[in-house]
């Protein structure tokens, strides 16, 4: 990772479609500012007796389209152009997908690996009780994102419940199937991202079954992305956590890998693999590589080395737009992440509905939602960048940025 602000990547990228999209410099300003932002001091009381303060953010970027949405980080660098940043992609990512809702993020600097339950539960309860008056179904809709779970889900939205004085699960999503969650959340994110790389790997002739395939990070968007990948048929070489990566030419078995993960904390020295770096991973000779750990991962300094025909962002924002150029240039194809990971808010969203309506969906009914919007958003885009010869990112910036300009006209905003 690089020390670039992720914020200052994401305005240089809305920069590169206004002239294209011939959008004024007042509303390119005003697409590059949040609406929004709550910053809050949470002091927590540590099992030692000790109380410790914490800070925490909550940016509501642009509520052009709707209520914003978007998750929750607890990260222990985490930063507020961090989280603006992220809060941006959220409003390209529900524009793209064609979502009633704006664009979102939260997070708390804070290492959760290092705190008890006991004090993971009374930073979650603490944050909420510090913005709950700016949240709430029908304005701001918190998930889950990096460290953060159903079970912080749940006690965020008891918190909430607890000070609005009645039951309302629909404040979050992500939460678990029993307290309102979706069926299909906890593996969304992936699965939206097989459904649009299963399109383009057609459109570069690259046959699944023959495909192979690395994944940079094993949480809840890279462990999904290798075992449905596995499932469609992929050989995965490569996966990789915050302590290291492994790669094996004949495929890793993942659910020994799972066991071997949840034993000693890391997908590292595991039987039959060779240990190797993070750096090594994204440098694979493979078909569709997967960056699904955090941002800048690819960058000016290694983009040159990158050897996929395909790179599916399901992370939000792995590769700076210097990387990015290098990548276009070489001629490799990314599924920008607004695209890719947009699967996860759009089971969101659908989690959403069936709150509003008291309602649980079948599985194969969300697949099937599901599959549809990610597939026609692909097409979309695909047929946009062809079109004009321009990246995939771009081409998906056009459609997203050009749907939120549109609303914030309609409304009189510009
Ligand atoms: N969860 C969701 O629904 C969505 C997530 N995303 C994005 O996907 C990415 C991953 O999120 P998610 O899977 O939810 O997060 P998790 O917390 O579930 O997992 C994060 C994974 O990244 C690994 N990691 C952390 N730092 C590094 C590093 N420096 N190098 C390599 N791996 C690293 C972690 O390692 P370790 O296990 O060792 O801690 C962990 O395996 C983020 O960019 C997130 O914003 C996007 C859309 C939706
Ligand atoms: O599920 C959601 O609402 C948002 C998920 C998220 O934070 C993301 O897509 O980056």
């Amino acid at each position: 990772m690089t020390n670039e602000n992720p914020f200052e990547n994401v305005k240089k990228q809305i920069c590169s479609c206004t002239e294209f999209l011939g959008i004024s410099p007042n509303v390119e300003e005003f697409l590059k500012t949040p609406m929004r932002e709550i910053h809050v001091a949470l002091p927590v009381r540590m099992d030692d007796g000790t109380v410790r303060v914490f800070q925490g953010f909550r940016v509501q970027y642009n509520s052009a389209l709707g209520p914003t949405k978007g998750g929750i980080r607890f990260h222990p660098q985490e930063t507020i152009d961090t989280i603006r940043s992220l809060a941006a992609l959220m409003t390209w990512k529900c524009a793209l997908l064609d979502l009633p809702l704006g664009g979102g993020k939260g997070g708390i600097i804070c290492n959760p690996k290092e705190l008890s339950e006991g004090e993971l539960e009374r930073l979650s309860r603490a944050y909420i009780r510090a913005i709950y008056k700016d949240i709430g179904p029908e304005c701001d809709v918190p998930a889950p994102d990096v460290y953060t779970t159903p079970q912080i889900m749940t006690w965020m939205m008891d918190e909430y419940s607890t000070l609005v004085g009645h039951n309302a699960c629909g404040v979050i999503t992500g939460k678990p199937i029993l307290l309102g969650g979706s069926v299909g959340r906890g593996d969304a994110t992936a699965r939206g991202g097989w459904y649009v790389l299963k399109e383009a790997a057609k459109d570069h002739g690259i046959d699944l079954a023959q495909a192979k395939v690395a994944v940079q990070g094993y949480g809840n968007a890279g462990s999904f992305a290798a075992s449905i990948g596995a499932e469609l048929g992929c050989t995965i070489v490569a996966v990789s956590d915050s302590r290291g990566a492994i790669y094996s030419e004949e495929g890793l078995d993942l659910k020994k890998l799972d066991a071997h993960k949840a034993k000693t904390g890391s997908v590292k020295d595991f039987e039959g693999a060779e240990n190797i770096t993070n750096d090594d991973l994204l440098a694979l000779k493979v078909d569709i590589l997967i960056p699904a750990a955090l941002e800048n991962a690819i960058n000016e300094t290694n983009a040159d080395k990158v050897q996929a025909t395909i790179v599916g962002e399901l992370a939000n924002g792995p590769i700076s737009p210097e990387g990015d150029a290098i990548l276009f240039q070489r001629g490799i194809t990314v599924i920008p992440d607004f695209l890719c990971n947009s699967g996860g808010v759009t089971v969101s969203y659908f989690e959403m509905v069936q709150n509003f309506s008291l309602d649980r969906w079948e599985e194969s009914d969300v697949q099937a939602r599901l599959g549809r919007k990610m597939t026609r958003a692909y097409h979309e885009v695909a047929e946009i960048a062809q079109g004009h010869s321009i990246s995939m990112r771009q081409a998906a910036y056009t459609l997203a940025m050009k749907r939120v300009v549109d609303a914030m006209k309609l409304r009189g905003w510009v």
